[in-house]
């Protein structure tokens, strides 16, 4: 069977929350191929030193439209996105521009912590 591949994306006040969920998800993430934005991924490392993830580049320096141009390529098949709704960020058209692919290509996005634990779950068997 084909592997998966995820992409971890988190604004910077959501990072101890992705690094939190990815642990505690660790053993349902490991069957898949990873892919994150370079400082969220920086940050799962360092927590689950054991999970492979390839970094892109930081999401202000072009990783958002990395994982964009992948989830346009049929490269990725879901997107955990922890958004900060609360800040303001200066690549802003680029997070519009990843979510927007991936309601374009109909890829399941999580935006929250909430939302991302009902995904993961829904890929075991
Ligand atoms: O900016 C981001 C999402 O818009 C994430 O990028 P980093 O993981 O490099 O901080």
């Amino acid at each position: 069977m084909k592997q998966l591949t995820l992409a971890l994306v988190a604004h910077d006040a959501k990072k101890d929350d992705m690094a939190a969920f990815v642990a505690l998800y660790e053993e349902d993430l490991r069957p898949f191929s990873l892919f994150s934005t370079g400082t969220t991924g920086a940050r799962v490392m360092e927590r689950c030193p054991a999970l492979s993830v390839t970094r892109l580049k930081s999401g202000p320096l072009g990783g958002d439209q990395q994982i964009g141009a992948m989830i346009a390529e049929g490269r990725i098949d879901a997107l955990f996105f922890f958004v900060d709704p609360l800040s303001p960020h200066p690549h802003d058209v680029d997070v519009k521009a990843l979510m927007r692919l991936a309601l374009v290509y109909d890829i399941p996005m999580a935006l929250n912590r909430a939302t991302a634990g009902r995904l993961i779950e829904s890929f075991r068997d």
